[in-house]
Protein backbone atom coordinates (compact mmCIF):
# COMPACT_ATOMS: atom_id res chain seq x y z
CA UNK A 1 0.00 0.00 0.00
CA UNK A 2 1.14 3.50 -1.32
CA UNK A 3 1.51 5.78 1.97
CA UNK A 4 1.92 9.24 1.73
CA UNK A 5 4.68 11.44 3.37
CA UNK A 6 1.28 13.63 5.27
CA UNK A 7 0.41 9.71 6.38
CA UNK A 8 4.43 8.85 7.31
CA UNK A 9 4.44 12.21 9.28
CA UNK A 10 1.72 11.38 10.90
CA UNK A 11 2.37 7.69 11.78
CA UNK A 12 6.22 9.02 12.74
CA UNK A 13 4.44 11.26 15.59
CA UNK A 14 1.96 8.29 16.40
CA UNK A 15 5.03 6.27 17.02
CA UNK A 16 6.58 8.78 19.48
CA UNK A 17 4.80 11.48 20.39
CA UNK A 18 8.20 13.30 22.41
CA UNK A 19 10.14 12.34 20.01
CA UNK A 20 10.82 16.43 19.27
CA UNK A 21 10.64 16.99 22.74
CA UNK A 22 13.78 14.46 23.32
CA UNK A 23 16.05 15.58 20.13
CA UNK A 24 15.61 19.18 21.45
CA UNK A 25 16.93 18.15 25.09
CA UNK A 26 19.56 16.32 23.59
CA UNK A 27 20.54 19.61 21.48
CA UNK A 28 19.93 22.21 24.64
CA UNK A 29 22.31 19.59 26.66
CA UNK A 30 25.19 19.36 23.84
CA UNK A 31 24.84 23.88 24.11
CA UNK A 32 24.69 23.75 27.81
CA UNK A 33 27.70 21.60 28.15
CA UNK A 34 30.26 23.61 25.62
CA UNK A 35 29.33 26.54 27.80
CA UNK A 36 30.18 24.43 31.26
CA UNK A 37 33.67 23.30 29.55
CA UNK A 38 34.14 27.19 28.37
CA UNK A 39 33.45 28.10 32.36
CA UNK A 40 35.61 25.62 33.28
CA UNK A 41 38.36 27.69 31.65
CA UNK A 42 37.99 30.95 33.84
CA UNK A 43 38.21 31.23 37.65
CA UNK A 44 34.61 30.09 39.10
CA UNK A 45 32.93 32.64 41.35
CA UNK A 46 31.44 30.38 44.28
CA UNK A 47 28.41 30.67 45.94
CA UNK A 48 26.32 29.22 48.86
CA UNK A 49 23.11 27.65 48.84
CA UNK A 50 21.74 25.46 52.30
CA UNK A 51 25.33 25.52 53.70
CA UNK A 52 29.16 26.25 52.99
CA UNK A 53 29.49 22.72 51.34
CA UNK A 54 26.01 23.40 48.69
CA UNK A 55 27.74 25.07 46.10
CA UNK A 56 26.45 27.28 43.16
CA UNK A 57 27.93 29.06 40.39
CA UNK A 58 26.82 31.82 37.93
CA UNK A 59 27.16 28.87 35.45
CA UNK A 60 24.61 27.05 37.30
CA UNK A 61 22.03 29.47 36.72
CA UNK A 62 23.12 31.02 33.87
CA UNK A 63 23.13 27.30 32.04
CA UNK A 64 19.49 26.97 33.31
CA UNK A 65 18.32 30.12 32.29
CA UNK A 66 19.42 28.89 29.10
CA UNK A 67 18.16 25.53 29.12
CA UNK A 68 14.26 26.58 30.21
CA UNK A 69 14.44 29.25 28.17
CA UNK A 70 15.04 27.17 24.99
CA UNK A 71 12.71 24.74 26.24
CA UNK A 72 10.16 27.30 26.53
CA UNK A 73 9.87 28.63 23.20
CA UNK A 74 9.73 25.61 21.96
CA UNK A 75 7.08 23.84 24.36
CA UNK A 76 5.47 27.23 25.59
CA UNK A 77 2.57 24.85 27.80
CA UNK A 78 5.03 22.34 29.63
CA UNK A 79 6.43 22.77 32.87
CA UNK A 80 9.94 22.82 34.79
CA UNK A 81 11.35 21.42 37.85
CA UNK A 82 15.04 22.93 37.86
CA UNK A 83 16.95 22.60 40.87
CA UNK A 84 18.23 26.65 40.79
CA UNK A 85 14.73 27.42 40.21
CA UNK A 86 13.91 25.52 43.20
CA UNK A 87 16.02 27.11 45.22
CA UNK A 88 15.25 30.39 43.88
CA UNK A 89 11.52 29.49 45.78
CA UNK A 90 9.83 27.80 42.49
CA UNK A 91 7.72 24.68 43.69
CA UNK A 92 8.92 21.16 43.18
CA UNK A 93 5.87 19.66 42.16
CA UNK A 94 5.24 16.93 39.69
CA UNK A 95 2.41 17.59 37.95
CA UNK A 96 0.42 15.47 35.12
CA UNK A 97 1.90 18.10 32.96
CA UNK A 98 4.82 16.78 30.35
CA UNK A 99 7.55 17.88 32.70
CA UNK A 100 11.06 18.94 32.39
CA UNK A 101 13.30 18.08 35.26
CA UNK A 102 16.75 19.87 34.83
CA UNK A 103 19.68 19.86 36.55
CA UNK A 104 22.08 22.21 34.71
CA UNK A 105 25.66 21.47 36.30
CA UNK A 106 25.22 17.79 38.06
CA UNK A 107 28.26 17.78 40.03
CA UNK A 108 28.50 21.82 40.84
CA UNK A 109 31.08 20.93 43.50
CA UNK A 110 33.52 19.25 40.69
CA UNK A 111 32.99 22.16 38.28
CA UNK A 112 34.40 24.36 40.75
CA UNK A 113 37.53 22.55 41.83
CA UNK A 114 38.33 21.70 37.83
CA UNK A 115 37.76 17.44 39.06
CA UNK A 116 36.73 16.24 35.35
CA UNK A 117 33.20 15.35 35.77
CA UNK A 118 29.97 17.36 35.35
CA UNK A 119 27.17 16.82 33.45
CA UNK A 120 23.60 18.19 32.24
CA UNK A 121 20.78 16.22 33.19
CA UNK A 122 17.09 16.87 31.52
CA UNK A 123 14.71 14.26 32.65
CA UNK A 124 11.76 13.99 30.65
CA UNK A 125 8.11 13.03 32.80
CA UNK A 126 4.46 12.98 31.58
CA UNK A 127 1.52 11.82 33.84
CA UNK A 128 4.00 11.57 36.70
CA UNK A 129 5.94 9.20 34.64
CA UNK A 130 9.60 9.08 32.96
CA UNK A 131 9.53 9.49 29.47
CA UNK A 132 12.99 10.15 28.40
CA UNK A 133 16.23 11.16 29.91
CA UNK A 134 19.28 12.91 28.51
CA UNK A 135 22.97 13.47 30.48
CA UNK A 136 25.40 14.93 28.63
CA UNK A 137 28.63 14.72 30.37
CA UNK A 138 30.32 17.35 29.20
CA UNK A 139 34.02 17.41 29.84
CA UNK A 140 33.96 13.60 28.22
CA UNK A 141 31.93 14.68 25.35
CA UNK A 142 29.69 11.93 25.83
CA UNK A 143 25.98 11.95 25.55
CA UNK A 144 23.97 9.27 26.91
CA UNK A 145 20.00 9.40 26.14
CA UNK A 146 16.95 6.92 27.52
CA UNK A 147 13.62 6.48 25.77
CA UNK A 148 11.10 4.39 27.55
CA UNK A 149 10.52 1.64 25.73
CA UNK A 150 13.55 1.97 23.23
CA UNK A 151 16.24 1.21 24.89
CA UNK A 152 19.57 3.70 26.29
CA UNK A 153 22.98 4.84 24.37
CA UNK A 154 25.68 6.78 24.44
CA UNK A 155 26.69 8.36 21.23
CA UNK A 156 24.45 5.94 19.31
CA UNK A 157 26.10 2.78 21.19
CA UNK A 158 23.43 0.67 22.40
CA UNK A 159 23.81 0.60 26.66
CA UNK A 160 23.54 -2.88 28.70
CA UNK A 161 24.07 -3.47 32.48
CA UNK A 162 26.74 -5.89 33.35
CA UNK A 163 25.46 -9.62 33.76
CA UNK A 164 26.87 -9.78 37.11
CA UNK A 165 25.08 -11.57 40.05
CA UNK A 166 27.70 -11.76 42.53
CA UNK A 167 28.49 -9.41 44.89
CA UNK A 168 31.56 -10.18 45.58
CA UNK A 169 32.86 -9.65 42.24
CA UNK A 170 30.96 -6.22 42.09
CA UNK A 171 32.42 -2.54 41.61
CA UNK A 172 29.49 -0.18 43.28
CA UNK A 173 29.33 3.48 43.24
CA UNK A 174 28.17 5.98 45.73
CA UNK A 175 28.39 9.74 47.35
CA UNK A 176 29.58 11.08 50.42
CA UNK A 177 26.47 13.79 49.74
CA UNK A 178 26.67 17.55 51.22
CA UNK A 179 24.98 17.34 54.41
CA UNK A 180 27.83 17.45 57.45
CA UNK A 181 26.09 16.27 60.23
CA UNK A 182 28.13 13.96 62.03
CA UNK A 183 25.61 11.01 62.73
CA UNK A 184 24.66 10.95 58.82
CA UNK A 185 28.11 11.23 58.00
CA UNK A 186 28.81 8.04 60.77
CA UNK A 187 25.56 6.59 58.96
CA UNK A 188 27.01 7.37 55.16
CA UNK A 189 30.44 5.71 56.23
CA UNK A 190 29.31 2.74 57.88
CA UNK A 191 27.35 1.71 54.89
CA UNK A 192 30.20 1.77 52.91
CA UNK A 193 32.16 0.03 55.38
CA UNK A 194 29.84 -2.68 55.88
CA UNK A 195 29.75 -2.73 52.02
CA UNK A 196 33.15 -2.86 51.39
CA UNK A 197 33.97 -5.67 53.72
CA UNK A 198 31.32 -8.00 51.98
CA UNK A 199 34.06 -7.84 50.09
CA UNK A 200 33.06 -5.79 46.76
CA UNK A 201 35.79 -5.38 44.46
CA UNK A 202 35.58 -1.56 44.96
CA UNK A 203 33.37 1.70 45.72
CA UNK A 204 33.70 4.27 43.73
CA UNK A 205 32.42 8.02 43.72
CA UNK A 206 32.28 10.47 40.57
CA UNK A 207 30.80 13.80 42.59
CA UNK A 208 27.49 13.49 40.00
CA UNK A 209 24.83 11.42 40.52
CA UNK A 210 23.79 11.93 36.74
CA UNK A 211 27.03 9.86 35.70
CA UNK A 212 26.75 7.29 38.17
CA UNK A 213 23.75 6.22 36.65
CA UNK A 214 24.89 6.41 33.42
CA UNK A 215 27.95 3.89 34.87
CA UNK A 216 25.83 1.63 36.01
CA UNK A 217 23.77 1.70 32.53
CA UNK A 218 27.03 1.19 30.69
CA UNK A 219 28.15 -2.02 32.91
CA UNK A 220 30.99 -0.19 34.26
CA UNK A 221 29.62 -1.07 37.78
CA UNK A 222 26.77 -2.69 38.83
CA UNK A 223 25.44 -0.88 41.37
CA UNK A 224 24.70 3.43 43.06
CA UNK A 225 23.00 3.85 46.00
CA UNK A 226 22.66 7.65 47.82
CA UNK A 227 20.68 9.21 49.82
CA UNK A 228 20.21 12.62 49.68
CA UNK A 229 20.20 13.64 45.96
CA UNK A 230 17.63 15.24 44.69
CA UNK A 231 14.81 14.24 41.52
CA UNK A 232 16.99 16.63 39.27
CA UNK A 233 20.18 14.36 39.35
CA UNK A 234 18.61 11.43 39.17
CA UNK A 235 15.64 11.67 36.45
CA UNK A 236 16.91 11.18 33.49
CA UNK A 237 19.60 8.42 35.00
CA UNK A 238 16.45 6.81 35.57
CA UNK A 239 15.47 6.23 32.15
CA UNK A 240 18.68 5.59 31.27
CA UNK A 241 19.64 2.52 33.64
CA UNK A 242 16.26 1.31 33.39
CA UNK A 243 16.15 1.08 29.26
CA UNK A 244 19.82 -0.48 29.48
CA UNK A 245 18.15 -3.39 31.68
CA UNK A 246 18.18 -2.13 34.99
CA UNK A 247 16.37 -2.12 38.01
CA UNK A 248 15.48 1.13 40.20
CA UNK A 249 14.37 0.57 44.02
CA UNK A 250 13.70 2.70 47.14
CA UNK A 251 16.82 2.09 49.67
CA UNK A 252 14.59 -0.20 52.01
CA UNK A 253 13.62 -2.55 49.01
CA UNK A 254 9.98 -0.95 48.34
CA UNK A 255 9.40 1.07 45.07
CA UNK A 256 11.62 3.60 43.69
CA UNK A 257 10.45 7.03 43.82
CA UNK A 258 11.47 9.79 42.15
CA UNK A 259 10.86 12.68 45.05
CA UNK A 260 11.73 10.51 48.09
CA UNK A 261 15.71 11.49 47.73
CA UNK A 262 16.41 8.13 47.99
CA UNK A 263 17.86 5.14 45.52
CA UNK A 264 19.17 2.25 44.78
CA UNK A 265 20.47 1.49 40.74
CA UNK A 266 21.63 -1.83 39.81
CA UNK A 267 22.14 -4.24 37.25
CA UNK A 268 19.82 -6.55 38.76
CA UNK A 269 17.36 -7.07 41.43
CA UNK A 270 19.94 -9.38 42.65
CA UNK A 271 22.79 -6.89 43.66
CA UNK A 272 20.50 -4.28 44.43
CA UNK A 273 18.66 -6.50 47.36
CA UNK A 274 21.88 -7.49 49.00
CA UNK A 275 23.31 -3.82 48.87
CA UNK A 276 20.13 -2.63 50.42
CA UNK A 277 21.11 -5.05 53.23
CA UNK A 278 23.68 -3.16 54.05
CA UNK A 279 22.23 0.52 54.30
CA UNK A 280 22.07 2.59 57.31
CA UNK A 281 18.77 5.15 56.48
CA UNK A 282 19.15 8.41 57.19
CA UNK A 283 15.96 10.85 56.91
CA UNK A 284 15.88 13.44 54.45
CA UNK A 285 13.25 15.39 53.21
CA UNK A 286 11.04 14.70 50.41
CA UNK A 287 11.43 17.18 47.32
CA UNK A 288 8.01 17.66 47.33
CA UNK A 289 7.53 18.09 51.08
CA UNK A 290 5.03 20.81 51.75
CA UNK A 291 7.33 23.78 52.77
CA UNK A 292 5.74 25.96 56.21
O1 LIG B 1 24.42 19.62 43.51
P1 LIG B 1 24.82 18.87 42.29
O2 LIG B 1 23.90 19.15 41.15
O3 LIG B 1 26.24 19.03 41.94
O4 LIG B 1 24.60 17.30 42.57
C1 LIG B 1 24.91 16.43 43.62
C2 LIG B 1 25.29 15.05 43.11
O5 LIG B 1 24.62 14.65 41.99
C3 LIG B 1 25.19 14.07 44.25
O6 LIG B 1 25.27 12.75 43.84
C4 LIG B 1 26.21 14.42 45.29
O7 LIG B 1 26.21 13.57 46.36
C5 LIG B 1 26.19 15.86 45.72
O8 LIG B 1 25.24 16.02 46.75
C6 LIG B 1 25.93 16.86 44.62
O9 LIG B 1 25.56 18.04 45.22
MG1 LIG C 1 22.85 17.48 40.87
Amino acid sequence: MAVNSDTNKYLGKMEDPWKEAMDHAVAVARKAGAVIRDALQNEVKIMCKSSSVDLVTKTDQKVENLIIASVKEKFPTHSFIGEESVAAGQPCILSDNPTWIIDPVDGTTNFVHGFPFVAVSIGFAVKKELEFGVVYSCVEDKMYTGRKGKGAYCDGEKLQVSDQTDIRKSMIISELGSNRDPETVSKIFSTMQKILCIPVHGLRGSGTAATNMCLVASGAVEAFFEIGIHCWDIAAGAVIVTEAGGVLLDVDGGPFDLMSRRMVSANNKTIADRIIKEIDIFPAERDDAVKK
